[in-house]
């Protein structure tokens, strides 16, 4: 009988799924791909087969909105109802903090789940939603095997300076210090690279994941050397709502002066900064790019030249750049964002072909721009699932 691999991300505001049906000797295939988004306020399911076909869709009233048990229940059933025949027989889950201790993904107990009850102060905005998600779906399904891969986890093997902060030591230890996130998009590109230019395995490169998180990746031989985020999603580059690399003055002066509490300065640097906060017109890329307001056009700027900062200092993290990659919701399809990443990032060499990138290929840059600037869209479930498949034949 077909086996099938659910797999589940699970944000702030919207439940990811996908099936991947086992495809024998290669990589899993995914038959159903879909998400609930706009939980909180009003939910919307959509579902797509193999071929991108609609499968379903429904919507919710404003007073279900928030039931995130409801919603997960309502999925669960309806992708019962779609399986076929071929029998579910693990669920893999995104789980945006794992820690010092979690370097590869890992079968879910209740102890491994406490454990990571506790991480979750490290990223409010995902761990308590990743978790709520694996809690209800063992309650619906106790015997399914569940399997937790973290965003943390690709980065655990940089070199010791680009996981710590200059802080007293007993901090350090005590795990105060810098993890990285979205390694499973990492990981998927670092795996993918190959395929499409066989000469950059060894290569040196920097990997912009741009999406309504956004960070980027020194990655070296298939392996990350350093990366923008740090002990929170919330550090490097500004992202929809997120502020990005941020002197911490500020905090002691919203503290002191401004007499905000950890909880007003949580709000504020997570959900009302970023694009939002710079333009007070948008987290939207699309809307800030359509926007003739002055802020909105500031907000994309400054989102761009902070790319083009960090891409500075990821190389010299790697000792140099052979290639520069795109990647996620606003790298995969904002081609005025990469021309102008692009556009500064000149003085390294690099020529953006103007007709490739406004077409979205593969290959953006010019045959002769000194490093080769690539649009790869990211994978994480199919990470997930592989990672869920090697979890359960015991090769995690
Ligand atoms: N055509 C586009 N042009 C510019 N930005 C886009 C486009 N399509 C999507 N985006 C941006 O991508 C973001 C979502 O990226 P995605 O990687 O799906 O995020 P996440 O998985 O973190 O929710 C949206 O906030 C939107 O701003
Ligand atoms: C870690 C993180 O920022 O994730 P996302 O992009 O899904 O918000
Ligand atoms: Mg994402």
């Amino acid at each position: 009988m077909t086996q099938a691999i659910l797999v589940i991300n699970a944000g702030s505001s919207s439940l990811k799924f996908s099936v991947f049906r086992d495809g024998g000797q290669g990589d899993p295939v995914a038959t159903i791909n879909g998400q609930i988004s706009g939980i909180g306020t009003a939910p919307v399911f959509e579902a797509k087969d193999a071929q991108r076909q609609p499968l379903a869709g429904k919507s919710w009233t404003a007073g279900e909105a928030s039931d995130r048990k409801a919603l997960l229940a309502y999925l669960l059933d309806w992708i019962e109802e779609r399986l076929e025949g071929a029998t579910l027989i693990a669920a893999g889950h995104r789980v945006v903090h794992g820690g010092v201790r979690h370097a590869a993904p890992v079968r879910l107990t209740p102890e491994v789940l406490a454990e990571l009850d506790g991480l979750v102060p490290l990223a409010p905005l995902h761990q308590p939603h990743n978790l709520a998600a694996i809690r209800a779906l063992a309650d619906a399904h106790p015997d399914l095997p569940q399997v937790a891969c973290f965003d943390t986890a690709f980065h655990r093997g940089q070199p010791w300076q680009s996981g710590m902060f200059a802080i007293p030591r007993e901090l350090t230890d005590e795990g105060v210090r810098r993890y990285g996130f979205h390694g499973l998009s990492y990981e998927y590109i670092a795996r993918r690279l190959p395929d499409i230019a066989p000469d950059l395995r060894d290569a040196r490169v920097v990997v912009a994941h741009l999406g309504s998180g956004a960070s980027m990746c020194g990655i070296h031989g298939g392996r990350s050397v350093d990366s923008t985020m740090g002990f929170t999603a919330l550090d490097g580059l500004p992202m929809g709502t997120r502020c990005g690399a941020i002197d911490p003055g500020v905090l002691i002066y919203l503290m002191r002066e401004k007499g905000l509490d950890a909880g007003a300065i949580e709000k504020l640097l997570y959900n009302k900064s970023g694009l939002l906060g710079v333009s007070g017109v948008s987290n939207d890329m699309r809307a800030l790019l359509d926007s003739a307001d002055p802020h909105a056009q500031e907000a994309v700027e400054l989102f761009c030249f902070r790319i083009a900062k960090e891409a500075g200092a990821l190389a010299a993290s790697l000792g140099g750049i052979d290639a520069f990659v795109f990647t996620a919701g606003i790298g995969e399809r904002s081609a005025p964002v990469r021309a102008r990443v692009g556009d500064k990032l000149a003085w390294l060499g690099v020529r953006i072909d103007e007709a490739a990138n406004t077409a979205n290929e593969t290959r953006i840059s010019t045959p002769d721009s000194r490093i080769p600037v690539y649009v790869i869209p990211t994978d994480e479930e199919r990470m997930i699932a592989l990672h869920t498949r090697d979890a359960l034949a015991g090769r995690g």
